[in-house]
């Protein structure tokens, strides 16, 4: 489906044989799954979270031989996500927190998948990765952020760039504004778009701090994001009032800020007075050198 990007070293695929999963749920009871549908996304309790009619989650559930799971770190609000093809097990992960390392690895472990990426969506200012520890963990992990983060990875990505795991890939759209190196990950379907800070629900990333740009965020949404179709699910890098997920349509028509003129963003988004984020003194000089070594 996707064409492989030359810096990533092929996947063994022997796995895919012995390893085959049933897609359309996930390892679920099929017929369970498809009348009450199942959420594998935030989950705040023991119990899981189960939805009667379709909707995000359904669409989640139901993409052809993709396994995906939205994690969330408590403390600084942070969304982690897990994509996997549900064959080969080839996996990725997306913007990984020090602080759940251990419970993403056991994702990871339980699951039989082959991590393969662990990729930033910016270098992050409220919290520290954890690519450089998982790296020391998991053998044959490479890291991967924007060429224009400044920070290092195993793999410095550009506009266009395919990041593939077995069938399924997420490729790059640069779109920076909240910092000059954020990317938005588009799986190649089109029909999932990871956003980071740039796009949240409802709202955008900050542009105080760390290059950021008001005029230059509105650009990016515009031009790279609000382009894609209104059916693509858009999936932040945080949420700070427990939504999970949004649409291109839904933030086209709702987006508080990006609705405005380009004008009228730039000025609620150069008096918006939030306070730096609390960690960000250490994050942001460990994230340019991938997190914590050890
Ligand atoms: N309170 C948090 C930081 C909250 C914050 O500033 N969030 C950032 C994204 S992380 S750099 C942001 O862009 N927010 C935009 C908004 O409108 O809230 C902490 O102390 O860590």
């Amino acid at each position: 489906m996707c064409s492989v990007i030359s810096r990533v070293k092929p996947v063994q695929r022997a796995l895919a044989s012995t390893l085959r999963l049933r897609t359309n749920a996930d390892g679920l009871n099929y017929a369970a799954a498809q009348s009450r549908r199942f959420c594998p996304g935030f989950i705040t309790g023991a119990q899981p979270l189960w939805v009667t009619s379709r909707s995000y989650c359904a669409r989640i559930a139901t993409t052809d031989g993709l396994l995906f799971r939205q994690l969330f770190e408590v403390e600084s609000s942070t969304y982690t996500y897990l994509l996997a093809d549900a064959d080969t097990k080839e996996a990725v992960i997306i913007d990984p927190v020090l602080e759940t390392i251990d419970r993403d690895l056991k994702f990871v472990s339980e699951l039989g998948l082959k991590l393969t990426v662990a990729v930033n969506t910016h270098c992050h200012a409220d919290h520290i990765t954890s690519t450089g520890l998982m790296k020391k963990r998991l053998a044959g992990l490479k890291s991967a952020i924007s060429k224009f983060s400044g920070a290092s990875a195993d793999i410095h990505l550009k506009e266009g760039d395919k990041i593939p795991f077995g069938r399924h890939c997420l490729i790059v759209r640069e779109t920076p504004g909240h910092t000059d190196g954020c990317i938005t990950l588009v799986t190649g379907d089109q029909t999932m778009a990871f956003t980071g800070d740039a796009l949240l629900i409802r709202g955008c990333g900050r542009t105080d701090f760390q290059q950021g740009c008001a005029k230059r965020l509105y650009k990016s949404v515009h031009e790279k994001i609000f382009t894609l179709p209104d059916e693509c699910l858009l999936y932040p890098a945080h949420d700070y009032l427990g939504r999970m997920a949004s649409s291109v349509g839904e933030e086209r028509k709702f987006n508080p800020r990006l609705t405005k003129t380009m004008e009228e963003f730039a000025d609620i988004m150069n008096n918006l007075n939030l306070p730096n984020p609390k960690k960000m003194a250490t994050a942001v000089p460990a994230n340019l050198v991938c997190g914590l070594q050890d």
